[in-house]
């Protein structure tokens, strides 16, 4: 990527497979565990075929020596060749059968095992994102997150079905194999084993150089993700610019890094497969021109004994199930170095510690007066970065049903200003208090419940617009919602819609106007009826008739409950108990309209501006408002 990113998700580092078995697969070992017998099973009648074959070819066809099974008492074997046949066969069908059942049940428990946990990881990652707080969120990119809890969390999918069973496999098959092979002859089954110790070296150095490789894939699909989830989101902005050339080049570019560092890692894996086969492949020769020499000479030096054509058949098939099958080891390998790759980034998630969270005695808010108050309030959204605060010592005080209105040049702080009020941000410094406690002792639950909060941009869900209004208050009757709906002068509009209440609003409420948009969130809040409401710009995008509807019934409900109202139109806070100007993050003028109006200061020059007297402004206004835009757009501080 060539343009500057925000900080990314730092994966985190290393341990993440074993917590991850640790954490979910203890709850669903049951399915592991009938996954592993059912694969043993499984695996233990595939060698049956092998043991027969060479036992009827031997016994039966050249008749070198006795028909004989191990753990079948020889009274139970039949005399004849033609009942020893029939009894292979029989053998042979069954242990086919048992083998089927027995497969099918292993990997009904493997994929219970992964599926279950993945979808746990992907709700308990999903939870806890939830959890973050909003500067996680400012710091990270959408796609980024959504390409965790989508493609990292189905990245396991293969290494937990098919990982610790192969695993298990294996060990079953070196175990099992190479003990038949050891007892049917030991000096035969080293030539065999040969291989292992090439195929372990060779599969380190292959962990070794893949390994930063999946990361650097899984990071670069995070970026892509990111970028086509920015351009969606971003689309009418794509169109109006005329920027799809330059967005078609930025996904390249975006495209091309995934196919880069996708491409790297498929180099090293492919060269790895052929590796590993042709090692098993050559070790398959070997103890094929060993046993061959043997059957046909006698025991090569320094190997002693005699090795018959039937064992010598038993012993190959079984080298075939040892040998390739060791080769699979490589898969697992890879798809584990995969799998970690995903979950350190999963587990990213799950490690990050919110700093804004619950306290660890919360105090309840049962009933609330609704006095608010800011205490020497300082915040800043780098606070370790140089940049001046965006709020410095701000404090008010608000008596119940009080309201306050908060004015300000654009920049000025007002809408970080009652971010802290509902702990989307907690103060560097200073406290915010409700009812005399300070939030970050309050129940996180109670506090939002207690204050209604109308964002300068409100979100509406994909849904009816009944459910977006009664978002928060889910068991609210449909005459409550129209109720609520009516004093968001929202209902006609409503009723205009195809279905009414039931209309669905489209991703991001798009279907809708600004204006209606803000109206449904006003109802949502009229809904609510909380104890202390928090307008930012709540009105800013409809006419000024339906703002003079809705002022009405936002006088109505202020009138009985603390209001803090954040507005640009100054008409609308006039009435306000309170109004506090401010400037550069701090409060510079606070008083009534009156107040301030005779005081002549900032109050009272923008309201000279809003009723379009700019005769009237000083000379010193102007000044003022280009060093303010100069120090807002340059990042410095404003006075
Ligand atoms: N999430 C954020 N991360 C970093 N800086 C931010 C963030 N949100 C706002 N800021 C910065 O904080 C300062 C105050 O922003 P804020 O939105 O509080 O101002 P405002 O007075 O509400 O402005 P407006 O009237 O334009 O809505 C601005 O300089 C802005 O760039």
């Amino acid at each position: 990527m060539t343009d500057a990113e925000p900080r990314g998700l730092t994966p985190s580092e290393g341990g993440s497979m074993w917590r991850l078995y640790a954490a979910y697969g203890r709850e669903n070992a049951g399915h592991a565990v009938l996954g592993t017998a059912m694969a043993l099973v499984a695996r233990a009648s595939g060698l049956v075929p092998a043991l027969l074959l060479g036992l009827a070819i031997d016994a039966v066809l050249l008749g070198t020596r006795p028909f004989s099974l191990p753990l079948v008492p020889d009274a139970w074997v039949p005399a004849a060749a033609a009942g020893q046949l029939w009894l292979t066969v029989g053998i042979l069908v069954g242990a086919t059968l048992l083998g089927a059942v027995a497969s099918y049940l292993g990997s009904y428990g493997w994929n219970r095992f992964a599926q279950t946990i993945q979808h746990d990881l992907r709700t308990d990652a999903y939870d806890h994102l939830q959890a973050q707080d909003r500067a996680f969120f400012d710091a990270s990119r959408t796609g980024e997150l959504l390409s965790v809890l989508n493609n990292d969390v189905n990245q396991l999918e293969s290494f937990l079905t098919d990982g610790v069973n192969s695993g298990l496999r294996i060990v079953a098959l070196v175990v099992g194999v190479g003990l038949v092979m050891f007892a049917l002859n030991p000096w035969l089954a080293l030539v065999s084993l040969t291989a292992v110790p090439v195929l372990v070296v060779f599969t380190g150095l292959f962990v070794r150089a893949i390994q930063p490789k999946y990361a650097a894939m899984r990071a670069s699909v995070g970026d892509l993700n990111a970028r086509l989830e920015n351009n969606v989101g971003g689309i009418e902005v794509i169109k109006t610019e005329g920027a799809e050339a330059y967005e078609t080049d930025r996904v390249r570019e975006a495209s091309r890094a995934y196919y880069d560092t996708n491409w790297d890692a498929i180099r090293t894996r492919i060269a790895f497969f052929p590796g590993l086969s042709l090692v098993s492949g050559l070790s398959f020769a070997l103890t094929f021109a060993v046993g061959a020499f043997w059957v046909l000479n006698g025991p090569p030096t320094p190997f002693s004994g005699a090795v018959s054509a039937g064992a010598f058949v038993t012993f190959m098939l079984y080298t075939q199930q040892f040998v390739w099958p060791l080769a699979q080891f490589g898969q697992i390998v890879n798809n584990y170095q995969r799998a970690r790759a995903s979950t350190d980034r999963v587990y990213a998630v799950l490690e990050a510690e919110p700093s804004v969270a619950e306290a660890n005695d919360p105090v309840s808010l049962l009933s609330v007066a609704g006095r608010v108050e800011y205490d020497d309030v300082t915040f800043s959204y780098d606070p370790d970065g140089d940049d001046t605060p965006v709020l410095r010592g701000v404090s008010f005080d608000a008596a119940p049903g009080d309201t306050v209105g908060i004015v300000g040049p654009t920049g000025s702080g007002k809408s970080t200003l009652v971010k802290l009020l509902v702990r989307l941000y907690d103060p560097d410094g200073g406290a915010v208090r409700v009812d005399g406690h300070d939030v970050r002792e309050v129940s996180l639950a109670d506090l939002r419940d207690a204050v209604g909060y109308v964002a300068q941009e409100p979100f509406l869900f994909y849904g009816t617009v009944r459910e977006n209004i009664a978002y928060g208050t889910f068991d609210a009757d449909d005459d409550a919602i129209e109720a609520a709906a009516r004093r968001a002068a929202a209902h006609e509009f409503i009723t205009n819609l195809p279905d009414g209440y039931d209309t669905m609003v489209g991703e991001r409420g798009v279907k809708l106007s600004g204006g209606q948009r803000q109206r449904v969130a006003l109802a949502r809040t009229f809904l609510k009826e909380p104890d202390v409401l928090v307008l930012d710009e709540a009105t800013s995008h409809v006419d000024t008739e339906t703002e003079a509807i809705i002022q009405r019934s936002l006088r109505e409900m202020a009138s009985d409950r603390t209001t803090v109202a954040i507005a640009h139109r100054l008409s609308t806070v006039r009435d306000a108990d309170t109004i506090l100007v401010l400037e550069g993050g701090r409060v510079v003028e606070r008083g009534t309209h009156e107040d301030l109006l005779a005081e002549d200061g900032l109050y009272a020059n923008l309201w000279r501006v809003q009723a379009g007297d700019f005769e009237a402004l000083p000379e010193s206004f102007f000044d003022a408002a280009i060093a303010r835009r100069a120090a807002i757009e340059g990042g410095g501080e404003s006075d």
